[in-house]
């Protein structure tokens, strides 16, 4: 598939703490879930990718424009559409004044196209009943929504979502990500995520990082495959388990080295993505 966003070398330090350490990457049109735990520098290459901070080190280019230079980087903001961890929503906006507010910012000069805008990225988030609600009166799940239309205003071609379905109810989190899903036809999304699930249900690539370096790279069933004939049930936490659990029917679902003869099970991408965190080498898939 061809490359929409190319990135090599990406390095940035704070301070003693290395958050990206000459990363590389090629994402291409649909969702690519990242993966890490917390400190990993999924946040920091979220923020380059967004040119919210320059690296240190490296270059990279979104859809041909390279934000090494001032035009180039003004292209790739047009270019892009950003929900942010924790985004800087002003609550006693309503939901279309706020989307607005960012369709200004984004440079959509003509009112009434602007609105015109404005109430379809509402619409597409099926939030066009609460456009007049002042956002401090939406639940979290709806709040989510008004940040997911604020970043698809003017239709970028790559969006970057910064864990979008943390603190959802189960039924909030399947319709976010059913517009996540939606918002990847036809354009780049880079999706960071500490739910597994995620991945496994609206991913076509995934990538895996660990202290700042890509550890693994390729499709959620390569990852899945990386546990294959490595996750077995036993009545007892085996000591050759990386990991292991008491499952709710008693027996234990160990994931690692299994002893010989082991009632093997079926692996999930969650068993994948352990047993790469736990020091497994690098690799990536092509
Ligand atoms: N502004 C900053 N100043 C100093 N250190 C920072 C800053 N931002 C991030 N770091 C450090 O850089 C490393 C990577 O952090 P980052 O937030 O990118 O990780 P993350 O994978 O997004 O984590 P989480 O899943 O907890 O959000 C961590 O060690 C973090 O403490």
């Amino acid at each position: 598939m061809t490359p929409t966003v190319s990135a090599s070398g990406l390095t940035l330090r704070y301070g003693g703490t290395v958050a990206l350490d000459d990363v590389s990457l090629r994402l291409s049109e649909g969702v690519t879930g990242l993966l890490g735990p917390n400190g990993a520098g999924k946040t920091t290459l979220l923020r380059v990718l967004a040119t919210a901070v320059p690296a240190d080190r490296g270059a990279f280019t979104v859809l041909g424009h390279d934000p090494g230079t001032t035009s180039g980087r003004l292209d790739v903001r047009r270019a892009l559409g950003y929900l942010p961890q924790t985004p800087a929503f002003h609550p006693d906006f309503s939901a279309f004044e706020f989307v607005d507010y960012v369709a200004i910012l984004k440079e959509l000069t003509d009112r009434s196209a602007r609105h015109r805008e404005v109430r379809r990225v509402l619409e597409a988030v099926d939030l066009s009943d609460v456009r007049g609600k002042r956002i401090k009166r939406l639940s979290g799940g709806m709040r989510q929504r008004v940040g997911l239309a604020a970043a698809l205003v003017g239709d970028p071609g790559f969006l970057v979502l910064d864990e979008p379905t943390v603190g959802l109810d189960p039924e909030q989190r399947m319709r976010f990500r059913e517009l996540i899903a939606e918002s990847g036809v036809g354009r780049t999304v880079l999706l960071s995520t500490h739910q597994t699930e995620d991945v496994a249900m609206l991913c076509h690539r995934v990538i895996v990082m660990v202290r700042g370096s890509i550890r693994f790279e390729g499709t959620p069933a390569e990852l899945t495959a990386r546990a294959a004939g490595r996750v077995w049930s036993s009545t007892a936490r085996d000591p050759g388990a990386r990991a292991g659990w008491r499952t709710g029917t008693g027996s234990f679902r160990n994931v690692g080295d299994p002893p010989k003869g082991a009632d093997l099970l079926e692996p999930t991408l969650e068993d994948g993505y352990l047993l790469t965190l736990d020091g497994e080498p690098a690799e990536v898939a092509a």
